[in-house]
C-alpha cells in the first residue's frame, strides 16, 4: 500500500461520526465523513464502471460493474459510525487519530473505519493498475450500524432487494485472526464467523403506589425490579455446547491445544461435560456456550423522600444459535416468576442461519485460500460463531453465504478496546488488510480451476 494509506485512516479517525442512539447520532460527522472518503479516493468515485449511491443521506453503495456478467456477484461491507467514547482513561484523545510507535489510536480504528478505508484503498489501487474486476461486486457502508443498522444497511438491501440483486456471497466485520483469547490456546488462528448470535432487548418494569418515604411499605419498585434482575444475573441461561459449529471449530483445534485440552477436545464424546463446564470458566468462551445476559440499563426514583411509582430496567440478550428469541423470553419469564414485573419486548431477532463452509462454498473458501496466501504463518483456518451482532443480517435476504472476517490479529487487550478504551491499530495491520482485500477483490475474479495470476502489490 502506498505511504499515503496511515494517514488517511488518521483523518478518518478524527472524524466523529458517534452514534449515540436510534434518535441521535453526530450527523455533521457522518456528511463531512462522506466527503472526506470523496476526496482522498477520487478514482473510486469518478471511474467509469463504478456507480456510486447515497442511501438515506448518509450510507453509502458503490456498485463495481465487473466484464463478465454470468458471474453471481458479491458485497464488501463497513460501517462509517462508531459507539461513543468519554476522553476518560484513554493514552490519547479517542478522536484524534495519533500515530504512536506505529499504532494509529482512536475510536473506529477496529470497529471499523479500518475497513471503510481499506476496501476503499484496496479497489483505488486495482484501480490505479488498470484492473477492472470481471466480477461485479457491490460495496455497502452503512452509517447507523451500532444503533441497528435499520436506517443503512436494511434500507440498501431493500433497495438491492427491488433490484433484483442475489449475492453469491457477502464479507462484514466481526471476527478475526484469534491471537491469545482462549486460554492455553498460544498459537492464532483465523476465525471466519458464518453466523452470529441473535439478539433480545427487554425492559423490565414494576410499577407500585407512590408514597412518602418515612412509611415505606414492606416491598417497593425498586426492591422487586432488583430482585429479578439480580435472578436473572444469577441463573444463567442453559449451557448449549454440543453441537453445531462451536463443536466443529474446537475439534479443529483440537491439536493445537497442550495436553490435556487436546485430549479432551479429540475426545469430545467423551468429555462433553467436562469440556461444557470449563468453557463456562471464562467469559469469552461462555458466550460461546450460552445466550449471555447483560444488564446494561436501570432506571428508578424522583426524589430522595418519594417511593418511586415506577422502576425499569432493560437486559441485553444474546441468543445462541441453538435458541430463538421465544424460547430465551420463555426461559426469562420462569426464571423472574412475579406477575408485578411487566416485560417488553424492545427489539428481538433470532440467531443468523448457518453459512455454508464446504469446499463448495465460494466466499467462504476466497476468504480461506486469501487468508492462507496473506497470513502463511496462521495454519488453521475455522468456521466460527460471532458473539456480536453486525449489519449482515440486514442481507440474509439476499444471500445465504454471510462471511464475518477481518484479516487482523486480535489480541485480548485487542478485543476489550472495541467499545472499550484505547481502541488502536497497526500501521502495519491496516497495510496487511488492504494487501488482503487487493488479494480477495482478484480471487474473486479467478477462474476457480486454476490457480490465480494475482496483481503484487
Ligand atoms: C473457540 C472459538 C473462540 C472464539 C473467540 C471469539 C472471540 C470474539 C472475538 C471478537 C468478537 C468481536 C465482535 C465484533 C463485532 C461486534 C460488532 C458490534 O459491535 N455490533 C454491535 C451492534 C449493535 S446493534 C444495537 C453489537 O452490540 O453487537
Ligand atoms: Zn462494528
Ligand atoms: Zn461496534
Amino acid at each position: 500500500p502506498d505511504a499515503q494509506g496511515g494517514a488517511r485512516v488518521w483523518s478518518a479517525i478524527q472524524i466523529p461520526t458517534v452514534s449515540f442512539s436510534r434518535e441521535e447520532s453526530n450527523t455533521t460527522a457522518l456528511a463531512e465523513l462522506g466527503e472526506y472518503i470523496h476526496k482522498v479516493f477520487p478514482t473510486v468515485f469518478n471511474t467509469s464502471f463504478i456507480k456510486h449511491e447515497v442511501v438515506e443521506k448518509y450510507s453509502h453503495l458503490f456498485t463495481v460493474q465487473g466484464s463478465d456478467p454470468s458471474l453471481q456477484p458479491y458485497m464488501l461491507m463497513a460501517h462509517l459510525d462508531v459507539v461513543p467514547a468519554p476522553e476518560e482513561g484513554w493514552e490519547v484523545p479517542p478522536f484524534s487519530g495519533l500515530e504512536q510507535d506505529g499504532f494509529i489510536h482512536g475510536r473506529g480504528t477496529l470497529d471499523n473505519k479500518n475497513s471503510v478505508m481499506a476496501i476503499l484503498q484496496a479497489l483505488d489501487l486495482l484501480l490505479t493498475r488498470n484492473y477492472q474486476p470481471r466480477r461485479s461486486f457491490f460495496i455497502a457502508l452503512g452509517h447507523d450500524e451500532e444503533v441497528y443498522g435499520t436506517k443503512g444497511a436494511q434500507k440498501i438491501s431493500a433497495l438491492l432487494q427491488a433490484r433484483g440483486v442475489q449475492l453469491a456471497f457477502l464479507v462484514d466485520e466481526g471476527s478475526f485472526i484469534m491471537d491469545g483469547l482462549i486460554p492455553s490456546l498460544s498459537k492464532p488462528f483465523a476465525m471466519i464467523s458464518v453466523s452470529e448470535k441473535g439478539a433480545l432487548d427487554l425492559m423490565l418494569q414494576v410499577n407500585m403506589t407512590p408514597g412518602h418515604s418515612s412509611a415505606p411499605p414492606k416491598e417497593t419498585s425498586i426492591g422487586i425490579l432488583s430482585a429479578a434482575v439480580s435472578r436473572l444475573e444469577q441463573t444463567p441461561m442453559p449451557n448449549m455446547f454440543g453441537s453445531g459449529t462451536l463443536k466443529k471449530t474446537l475439534e479443529q483445534l483440537a491439536n493445537e491445544f497442550p495436553f490435556p485440552g487436546n485430549i479432551l477436545l479429540n475426545n469430545l464424546w467423551l468429555f462433553r461435560p467436562l469440556v461444557s463446564r470449563l468453557m463456562e470458566r471464562n467469559y469469552i468462551t461462555n458466550a460461546l456456550v450460552r445466550t449471555t445476559t447483560a444488564l446494561t440499563m436501570f432506571h428508578a426514583g424522583i426524589k430522595v423522600n418519594v417511593i418511586p411509582p415506577l422502576a425499569r430496567a432493560i437486559i441485553n440478550f444474546r441468543i445462541h444459535p441453538a435458541q430463538t428469541v421465544h424460547e430465551v423470553l420463555e426461559l426469562v419469564k420462569n426464571i423472574v416468576a412475579d406477575d408485578r414485573v411487566q416485560f417488553h419486548v424492545l427489539r428481538a431477532f433470532d440467531p443468523l442461519p448457518i453459512s455454508p463452509s464446504d469446499d463448495q462454498a465460494l466466499g467462504y473458501q476466497l476468504l480461506r485460500q486469501t487468508i492462507q496466501s496473506v497470513f502463511p504463518e496462521v495454519n488453521i483456518v475455522t468456521p466460527g460463531i460471532c458473539i456480536g451482532n453486525t449489519d449482515s443480517r440486514h442481507y440474509a435476504n439476499l444471500t445465504t453465504g454471510i462471511y464475518l472476517f477481518n484479516p487482523i490479529y486480535l489480541q485480548p487487550q485487542g478485543f476489550s478496546s472495541i467499545h472499550g478504551i484505547n481502541e488502536k491499530i497497526s500501521v502495519q495491520a491496516y497495510q496487511t488488510q488492504v494487501k488482503f482485500i487487493f488479494e480477495l477483490i482478484q480471487n474473486a475474479d479467478a477462474d476457480r480451476k486454476h490457480v490465480p495470476h494475482l496483481h503484487e502489490l
